[in-house]
């Protein structure tokens, strides 16, 4: 892979980024990497100066290393003898060069994309689960868990971030097309909006799941119209748009989506039960619960629509992962492997065996009723989570581990106590991913709105002892729910990424000694 200099000022002077330029060698001459750390600059190479953190050495480090221009917003001493690009904006600069330097991947592979407060991931895992069954090999995954870029276990990596910075993003796609992978399932959070991650990359088919109030707070989203204008670049970057016709906002969503799309590429889908509040649009799938018990959860999807019945989709479909949100994702993720030409009869197969690492799992403990391991960790995610168990149960006495982040998502707070407040019995507010806050002050944080006359509440700083406590002290038709961090193998603290050995190993842990 390389780019010359020369194809970097056209394509800047293109997207009407280049403010001004300062060559100091032969611009044809190609450029054979691409990066924004220092760290990793290694030959010839094109250096982006970006972030909060960033520091004018990391551009003499770059410089030291090999790099040859650098792109940044304004100049640089440190950059001295090198090509300058001074852009206007340096992030989105980075997108178009990436997806160049990396000879525009995307080109050769069919690419779904999620956004959604909630149901991302859970949605991305069903549509690769179902793709896999009609290209089995050649599905490539870009989730909060993991990137999946080829068939064998070496391709596969755990994520940082949801959606990683464009270079990463185009570097990822590169490969997955040279490991042979025809389609990409991919979330795309807001925040990879914000911050330019997915700049001018289209997809195939974009995902509407829903909205809730969240990531708003320092380094994230200023405020929730912020949060949501950064959702809706999905539906606007998206040949073919699906939407939970249920989500909050849905008119802005909706009014979003046909700016770039004829409403014959829209399609809406819903539950049965959900009446629409305008007449002007019509849901294109309906999907019904059928029965669920513990293990498993019955549900029908339903096209209504002459264009929903041309995709061969409707259908019995059962799933492995429990939960009536479980079954919107994957009515959403049905209605993607549709649209990307597969039918109902590699759908049903495909989606029932899927389950998803710290998502809904479950363990029954001998005398200590059933505990469930669950990422939920927000108020809407939360609410869906326990009044789920609630209805299945039948009001049974709930028993609630949990904790806030630090640094992020504080709105979560309060959001814990509300959904306490209305469903639990019993909270054990402990740490989660602290950061560089007081944990006891978070756990405070959340107390101070939880009702006591409703909630017996404990706080417990151990999470591990959190659990302990919960667990011994739940009865055998009881049911303990461990949220928040799901299949997360470590606490943020203080910068540090420290070992966690994951929510569900711990609950094992503790079953088994009892
Ligand atoms: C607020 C935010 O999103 N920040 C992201 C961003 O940081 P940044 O651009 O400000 O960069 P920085 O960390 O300040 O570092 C400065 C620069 O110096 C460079 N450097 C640093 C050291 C050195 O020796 N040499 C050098 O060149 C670094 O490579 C970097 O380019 O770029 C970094 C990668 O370069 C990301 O790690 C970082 O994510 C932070 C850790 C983060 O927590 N992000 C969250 C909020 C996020 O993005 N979340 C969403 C999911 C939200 C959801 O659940 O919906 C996500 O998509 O994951
Ligand atoms: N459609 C939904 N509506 C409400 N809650 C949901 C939905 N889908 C999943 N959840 C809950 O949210 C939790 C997280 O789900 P998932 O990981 O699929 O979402 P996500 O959008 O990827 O989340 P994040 O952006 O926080 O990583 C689940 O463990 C479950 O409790």
């Amino acid at each position: 892979m390389a780019l010359s200099l020369h194809a970097c000022i056209l394509l800047l002077k293109e997207h009407h980024l280049l403010k001004s330029s300062a060559v100091q060698s032969d611009i044809n001459v190609e450029m054979t990497g691409i990066t924004y750390d220092s760290r990793k600059v290694s030959g010839p190479s094109l250096f982006f100066c970006k972030g909060t953190h960033f520091r004018p050495i990391y551009l003499s480090m770059a410089k030291d290393n090999g790099a040859t221009t650098y792109v940044a917003e304004k100049p640089y001493v440190e950059g001295n003898g090198m090509n300058a690009l001074i852009v206007t904006n340096v992030t989105k600069a980075m997108a178009i060069l990436g997806a160049a330097f990396y000879d525009f991947p995307q080109d050769d592979l069919f690419v779904i994309a999620y956004t959604g407060t909630k149901g991302k991931t859970t949605a991305s895992y069903f549509t690769r689960g179902i793709l896999e069954e009609a290209h089995p090999k050649h599905v490539a995954l870009f989730s909060t868990i993991d990137r999946i870029l080829g068939p064998n276990p070496d391709q596969r990596f755990k994520s940082d971030l949801t959606t990683p910075e464009s270079l990463d993003l185009f570097h990822d796609m590169r490969e997955a097309v040279d490991n042979g992978m025809t389609h990409l399932v991919m979330e795309v959070s807001s925040q990879a909006y914000l911050r330019n991650r997915v700049f001018g990359l289209t997809y195939d088919v974009g995902f509407f799941l829903n909205i809730t109030p969240d990531h708003i707070g320092p380094n994230e989203h200023p405020n929730f119209e912020n949060y949501l204008h950064n959702k809706l670049q999905l539906v606007v970057n998206a040949r073919k748009v699906v939407i939970n016709a249920e989500t909050d906002h849905f008119d802005e969503v909706y009014a979003a989506a046909t700016t770039t799309t004829y409403p014959e590429s829209i399609y809406l889908f819903a539950s049965t039960d959900f009446k629409p509040t305008r007449d002007d649009i019509t849901i294109d799938f309906r999907f019904e619960s059928q029965e669920a018990d513990t293990a498993t959860s019955k549900f029908t999807v339903i096209p209504v629509t002459d264009k929903a019945a041309a995709l061969n989709i409707g259908g019995h479909y059962e799933l492995s992962l429990i939960g009536d949100f479980n079954e919107s994702n994957a009515t959403a993720a049905i209605i993607g492997a549709g649209l990307a030409g597969v039918d109902a009869r590699t759908a049903v197969p495909g989606i029932a065996k899927i389950k998803i690492p710290g998502r809904m799992e479950r363990l029954a403990v001998s005398e200590h009723g059933v505990v469930y391991v669950d990422y939920a960790h927000n108020y809407g995610s939360m609410k869906a989570l326990l009044h789920f168990i609630d209805n299945e149960y039948n009001h049974p006495r709930l028993l609630v581990v949990v904790g806030s982040p630090g640094d992020k998502g504080v709105s979560r707070r309060a959001g814990f106590a509300k959904v306490l407040n209305e469903y639990a019995d019993e909270a054990f507010l402990t740490t989660d991913d602290p950061g560089f806050e007081d944990p006891q002050a978070i756990i405070n944080e959340i107390d101070q709105d939880i009702d006591h006359d409703k909630v017996n509440v404990h706080h417990v700083l151990d999470r591990r002892e959190a659990i302990r406590q919960a667990i011994e002290s739940s009865g055998p038709n009881d049911i303990v729910v461990v949220a928040g961090k799901g299949a997360d193998p470590y606490q943020k603290v203080r910068g540090v990424d420290t070992p966690w050995p994951t929510d569900m190993v711990v609950v094992t842990e503790i079953a088994e000694s009892l």
